[in-house]
């Protein structure tokens, strides 16, 4: 009999009488647990409770909020390994991945507790005669945020530690794909000592429970990962109310590969960031944008390491590619394998496995234009079009020709051309020699035109979303 998983609310663990099953996507008999599927009346109690607490958290010292978010951070690198296998059953990443997402959580926990005491503001002269002028920075309230799947502890972590160390109370509401991951986040907050409805943790479906609460005039700010669909809406939502809104959706990320590059370093680079977290991250690197003197000895390179890829149980310390997330996900990488066929590109790999569970072979599909729908649009799995360019300005044209800006990327061993990429990238994230994805937890994330919206996420910089400025002005005679 699986354990029955409620939410927290007010410090209390309560449900319906309606569950969601987690089950594993390498093994979808496996039945992780099971949690509760919330109904919108248990947001508006959420809700209800955030905002009664949020004084009293506000109000609090600094080093109290620092001491919960230090304690609990402690709390999820102590029990690393039991999270990372409860991330890898129930998300599919690999059991080195997962535990890299796990302590990644941990630290940004760690972080922030160190952001709580360092809040500061400014103290300036005032051009009047005998007046101080100071900012500070004060919580916004309660802020509601909303968390996709492909990282199910390193996103709800990287923010509810900033929105907490301001002095937000927070309402957040997981995918509910994987709900696992959240729970023991919410039971590790509430074992640090976080007072009760300063977080609350509600569970099911998005479609009526994100919007409760992007709706509720209570709700102060949303932060938002996942579709630029829903992103798009919740914008809206959030437009129409003057909410503050945080988004960060998807990507189309590029990485060139110029003549100059050490072939070996970029195939490596390219089997990371395209396949990797079987393709499962914002940051993917969907187009490999090849310099014609080096695209065919790079082709026949990285198909041989795509095609040498072991694939199967994410806990198996052999595998290097888990299962898709879901068959709904599998569906769609698979819809996009036939549209590359069908658009004339010659397809490596992409088919589904014939096992048990969400299994595809990661995918190439070369002679790729950007023009390609499948070039152009996010896919979301361990698929990469493979475009073939004749030199570094044309490969910056089309690693910019995309309606997404998060994260670019370039193999190449001058200087020259690095640091020109650096400069010319639209992108929030710029890698030289390294994958697109799998960035440091303390530096700003986000990206640019349909990627983001509403400032960078984590490093110091994210505190600027979970507070709101004031001046001060002081005339002492
Ligand atoms: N990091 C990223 O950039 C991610 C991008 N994606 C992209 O999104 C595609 C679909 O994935 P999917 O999981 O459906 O992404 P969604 O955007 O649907 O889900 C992200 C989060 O939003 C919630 N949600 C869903 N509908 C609403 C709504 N109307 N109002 C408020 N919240 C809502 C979801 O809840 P629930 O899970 O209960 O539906 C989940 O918590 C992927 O193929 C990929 O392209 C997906 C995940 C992460
Ligand atoms: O690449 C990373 O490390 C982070 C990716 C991410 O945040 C995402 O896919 O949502």
């Amino acid at each position: 009999m699986s354990e029955y998983m409620k939410n927290l609310i007010n410090g209390k663990w309560s449900g319906t009488d309606r569950v969601t099953e987690n089950r594993n996507p390498s093994n979808p008999s496996d039945i992780i647990g099971l949690y509760t599927r919330s109904d919108s009346e248990m947001v508006l109690k959420a809700v209800e409770a955030a905002k009664k607490a949020q004084p009293s958290w506000a109000s609090a010292s600094p080093q109290f909020r620092a001491d919960v978010l230090d304690k609990a951070g402690s709390l999820i690198l102590s029990r690393a390994d039991a999270l990372a296998r409860l991330l890898s059953r129930e998300e599919g990443k690999i059991l080195a991945e997962a535990k890299g997402e796990v302590i990644r959580a941990g630290n940004s926990f760690k972080f922030f507790a160190g952001e709580a005491v360092r809040l500061g503001g400014q103290k300036l002269p005032s051009t009047r005669k005998g007046c101080d002028v100071e900012t500070t920075r004060e919580p916004l309230g309660v802020v509601g945020l909303i968390t996709p799947w492909n990282f199910p502890i390193a996103i709800p972590a990287w923010k509810a530690a900033p929105a907490l160390a301001a002095g937000n109370a927070v309402v957040l509401k997981p995918a509910e794909l994987t709900p696992g991951c959240a729970h023991e986040m919410a039971r590790i907050l509430h074992e640090a000592g976080c007072p009760d409805g300063v977080f609350n943790l509600v569970m099911g479906a998005g479609a009526e429970l994100g919007a409760t609460l992007v709706e509720h005039p209570d709700v102060s700010a949303i932060s938002f990962t996942g579709s630029e669909a829903v992103g798009r809406r919740i914008a809206e939502t959030c437009a129409k109310q003057l909410k503050k809104v945080q988004l960060e959706m998807g990507g189309k990320n590029p990485m060139v590969v110029l003549d100059d590059a050490d072939l070996e370093v970029a195939v490596q680079v390219c089997l990371n960031g395209a396949f990797f977290s079987t393709g499962q991250r914002c940051t993917a690197s969907s187009r490999l944008i090849v310099e014609a003197g080096i695209h065919d000895a790079f082709v026949e390179r990285l198909e041989a390491a795509r095609a040498a890829l072991r694939i199967g149980d994410p806990l198996d310390t052999k595998t290097q590619l888990g299962p898709v997330a879901s068959e709904r996900q599998l569906a769609g990488n698979l819809e996009a394998v036939r549209r590359a066929a069908d658009e004339g590109c010659v397809v490596r790999g992409g088919e589904r496995l014939d096992r048990e569970g969400f299994f595809q072979a990661p995918a190439l599909f070369l002679g790729s234009h950007n023009s390609m729908s499948t070039a152009r649009d996010e896919i979301f799995g361990p698929c990469a079009s493979v475009i073939r360019v004749a030199d570094f300005d044309e490969a910056v044209a089309v690693a910019n020709d995309t309606p997404y800006g998060l994260s670019s990327g370039i193999c190449t061993q001058s200087l020259k051309h690095a640091s020109a990429f650096k400069r010319l990238a639209q992108a929030g994230m710029v890698m030289v020699n390294l994958p697109t994805a799998g960035v440091d937890y303390h530096v700003p994330f986000g990206g640019r035109k349909g990627s983001s919206l509403g400032g960078r996420e984590q490093g110091s910089i994210a505190m600027d979303f979970y507070t709101t400025v004031k001046t001060a002005y002081t005339f002492a005679g």
